[in-house]
């Protein structure tokens, strides 16, 4: 069954609501994007269309009026006026953990939302600002078709060595693994890639998440068979202002020297990272941009913990055919992936370097014992495919 008519794909995260539209009648295209960031503060409302024309841009005057319930009332009010034929079909979201239940998208019922919101011990920073705009589009318009698109969900085929902890067995048996995150984005590459160049899509790849999350996927014949975040999103490479892997005795220490849960808790997730080490910034533009010794010192520890974590997950895939940059940094930034070309260079890798510079869609030369490819990810194109397709099976 064809359908026609628009989907909605919503990402809410700790400080904004990102948003797109696309028409399912007309192969999925994304008419617009948009997002609604500092929700906490100043909250400001802005969306462009195809052609990256501003469609609106508002600032509210305070964080009081931006509760989920108003800000999606407000956000919906605003689609509904953009629309074309068939109205709005249905509103897919990301959400960030789905434990061992979810390997797949599931449509939204009173029962799947509970549940989902019962996942909540498991990542209790993210889940409740997932749920709390599936509630309030369920509110404001109750016979609209949700769907839940799982970021965890993609990792389902990690075999039990690669997920689990070396931790006494009755706390593994309470979910205390790795189920690995950016699951949306990687299954949108693995598709890119199938269509790209399909014998690598068979083959060994790593896929490098570089945003101001980041983490690395091993593939083989297309798979999740491991990655480097493990039960929460703090775990294995360096980010914007997360730790990533740390020798958890570290936080012992920080426990029995004065620190309480939520001052570790603020210190991995948000003063780490780029932004921790050189004390200027989290964003690696800027860090690029200074010339002072602890920009240089954060960015060295950035390519060197990718490195690292890229030589483990070889080892997992027993090789390495491809590795694919994506995400803010993967796609835009020709220095950091040069940096950590160079660092596997013992691979037989070899950097083209002006594909490179050129942010062109291959950036490994002919004779690379690597391919190496630079892809811009979609996750909310993931959403919308997931969310059409669950509204197609009725
Ligand atoms: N031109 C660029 N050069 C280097 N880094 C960039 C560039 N553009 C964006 N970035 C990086 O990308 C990051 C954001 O990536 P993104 O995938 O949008 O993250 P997220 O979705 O996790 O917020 C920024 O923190 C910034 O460091
Ligand atoms: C899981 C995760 O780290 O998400 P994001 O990259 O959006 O912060
Ligand atoms: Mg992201």
């Amino acid at each position: 069954m064809s359908r026609t008519g628009s989907i909605l794909t919503l990402n809410a995260g700790s400080s904004s609501v990102k948003f797109a539209l696309f028409d399912a009648g007309r192969d999925l295209h994304q008419s617009m994007r948009g997002e609604i960031e500092s929700l906490s503060s100043v909250p400001h409302f802005h969306a462009v269309d195809d052609q990256g024309r501003v469609l609106i841009e508002r600032r509210w005057e305070k964080a009081d009026n931006a509760s989920y319930p108003h800000v999606i009332e407000e956000l919906l009010t605003f689609i509904e006026s953009h629309l074309g034929k068939g109205g709005l079909a249905a509103v897919g979201h990301r959400i960030v953990h789905g434990g061992e239940a979810y390997s797949a998208p599931v449509k939204l019922t009173p029962k799947t939302i509970d549940a989902i919101e019962a996942l909540t011990p498991l990542d209790p920073l993210h889940l409740p600002l997932n749920v709390a705009p599936i509630r309030a589009v369920a509110e404001a318009r109750p016979k609209l078709t949700q769907v839940a698109c799982f970021d965890t969900a993609f990792h389902h085929t990690i075999p039990k060595v690669a997920h689990s902890y070396a931790i006494p067995r009755e706390l593994s048996d309470k979910g205390l693994r790795a189920y690995g995150f950016h699951g949306l984005s990687y299954e949108y590459i693995a598709g890119q890639l199938k269509e790209l160049a399909p014998d690598l899509a068979v083959g060994r790849v790593i896929i490098a998440h570089l945003g101001a999350g980041a983490s690395l996927c091993a593939l083989r014949n297309g798979q999740s068979i491991a990655t480097t975040m493990g039960f929460s999103a703090l775990d294995g490479l360096m980010m914007a202002t997360r730790s990533g892997i740390i020798d958890p005795g570290v936080l012992l220490y920080l426990g029995r020297h004065g620190y309480n849960f939520k001052q570790i808790e603020d210190l991995l997730y948000h003063k780490s990272g780029l932004l921790g080490v050189s004390g200027i910034s989290g964003d690696v533009r800027d860090l690029l941009a200074s010339d002072k010794p602890e920009a240089r010192e954060a960015l060295d520890l950035f390519a060197y913990r990718l490195a690292w974590e890229i030589g483990a997950l070889i080892s997992a895939l027993g090789g390495l055919d491809g590795l694919v940059f994506t995400a803010g940094i993967g796609e835009h930034s020709a220095e950091i992936r040069a940096d950590v070309c160079a660092r596997l260079a013992w691979l037989g890798l070899r950097l083209d370097a002006w594909a490179n510079k050129a942010h062109a869609g291959v950036i490994s030369l002919g004779e690379s014992a690597v391919a190496v490819r630079v892809i811009p990810t979609n996750e909310e194109a993931m959403i919308a495919h997931h969310t059409l397709g669950l509204l197609q099976k009725g």
